[in-house]
């Protein structure tokens, strides 16, 4: 397969709009985000001024992927303290918008917390919305941070599972800057290979029915230079057989006690591949996505969406006559079957890397010993 010579025109971010951002104007506080229904076509803006709001853009994918669903929890129950409304309310409605990702909820809960804590200590309903947005912006930095930290680790794995460099890595659903405060999760690994001359090829997963991979990932890789190829959910397996996969690197919505990771539906059809194959299976995840009071994947909640995301073909340029919106590409009425996760088991995983680290065989002992290690080294 002949390989294009990636560009190495530098790091440039997916879109000059930042994904998420707190402004106050003279009308009051207000939540801006990078509507990610309308990429790669569009790069629009929605502004959210209250917690009811973003839910609707968490609910529709406006706002996407697990490390910013946090991020934007929490700035929800920041928004929600500094326009009055009620906080517990909001927190409520913003934690029940997606079940599986388990980091809208931490973030959620730590700006609730840090609001609690200022209005018990103070009494004064301004100071304790000034600690909810402390909370989030402190959770903001802490995921930028953190991704480049990830990175870093995810690279060095690769290097030592994959000596020479050269890597072919397969990646599936989005996973960059368009999920987080910084550059991302398992994208950001892949980019910091094509940073270092190490990355031969993006394989990026089209990621049926929402394709966030052909339509976000796409749009990222192209943004960073990378040599980079889009295929179909249902032809990875023939470049598995081909021998063209070195690595598979995916995200995580949700990572058991044991070691069972939630993430995009068909991540576990990858991992039976790539066992098959004897290709290692990498899963990049910030420490707070490892959820300790979930015992294992049986116990993970997978979200499940609209039939229409499968029955009808949508795009921002394309006129609506279906149900939900879109073309219709299946007979009316035809019922679908739309899980927007599905459960790894551990044994299929090579290694969960965090920012602290990568775990190595998955083991519930391991990331039990690696939460306590975060929870030390948190910075508060
Ligand atoms: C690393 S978080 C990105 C994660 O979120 C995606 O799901 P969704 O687009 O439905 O928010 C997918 O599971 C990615 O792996």
């Amino acid at each position: 397969m002949a390989d294009q010579q990636a560009r190495t025109d530098g790091d440039k971010r997916p879109t000059e709009i930042p994904v998420i951002r707190w402004e106050e104007p003279p009308e009051g506080p207000v939540l801006m985000l990078l509507d990610q229904t309308r990429l790669p076509a569009e790069e629009v803006e929605l502004v959210c001024t209250d917690a009811p709001a973003l839910v609707e853009a968490i609910r529709t994918l406006a706002v996407r992927g697990a490390p910013l669903l946090g991020i934007a929890g929490a700035y929800g129950v920041a928004l929600a303290a500094a326009r009055g409304f009620d906080v517990a309310e909001a927190a409520r409605a913003l934690e029940g918008a997606r079940p599986t990702a388990v980091n809208l909820s931490v973030g959620v809960r730590r700006a609730e917390a840090a609001h609690q804590a200022a209005l018990a200590q103070t009494g004064d309903a301004t100071e304790a919305a000034a600690a909810a947005l402390a909370a989030a912006q402190s959770l903001h930095r802490e995921d930028a941070e953190g991704s480049d930290r990830m990175a870093a680790h995810g690279l060095a794995f690769l290097d030592e599972l994959l000596p020479g460099g050269g890597h072919r890595i397969l990646t599936h659903c989005n996973t960059g800057s368009l999920v987080s405060g910084g550059k991302g999760t398992a994208f950001a690994v892949a980019f910091a290979a094509h940073r270092e001359g190490r990355l031969r090829r993006l394989w990026v997963d089209e990621t049926r029915p929402l394709l966030q991979g052909a339509r976000l990932t796409a749009y990222e890789a192209a943004r960073s230079g990378m040599a980079y190829t889009l295929l179909t959910d249902n032809a990875a397996g023939s470049l598995f057989a081909a021998g063209e996969v070195d690595a598979v690197l995916i995200g995580a919505d949700r990572i058991a006690a044991d070691g069972s990771v939630a993430n995009k539906v068909g991540s576990y059809p990858l991992a039976v591949l790539a066992r098959y194959h004897h290709v290692p299976f990498i899963v990049v995840a910030p420490v707070t996505t490892v959820d300790p009071g979930t015992p294992d994947g049986a116990s993970i909640e997978v979200e499940q969406r609209p039939g229409f995301e499968v029955t009808e073909v949508t795009a921002p340029q394309v006129p609506v006559t279906g149900a939900g919106g879109g073309i219709p590409v299946a007979p009316l009425g035809t019922q679908a079957y739309n899980p927007a996760f599905d459960v790894t088991p551990p044994e299929l995983v090579t290694a969960i890397v965090t920012e602290e680290g990568a775990v190595s065989p998955v083991t519930a002992e391991a990331l039990a010993e690696l939460c306590a290690r975060s929870r030390q080294v948190t910075i508060s």
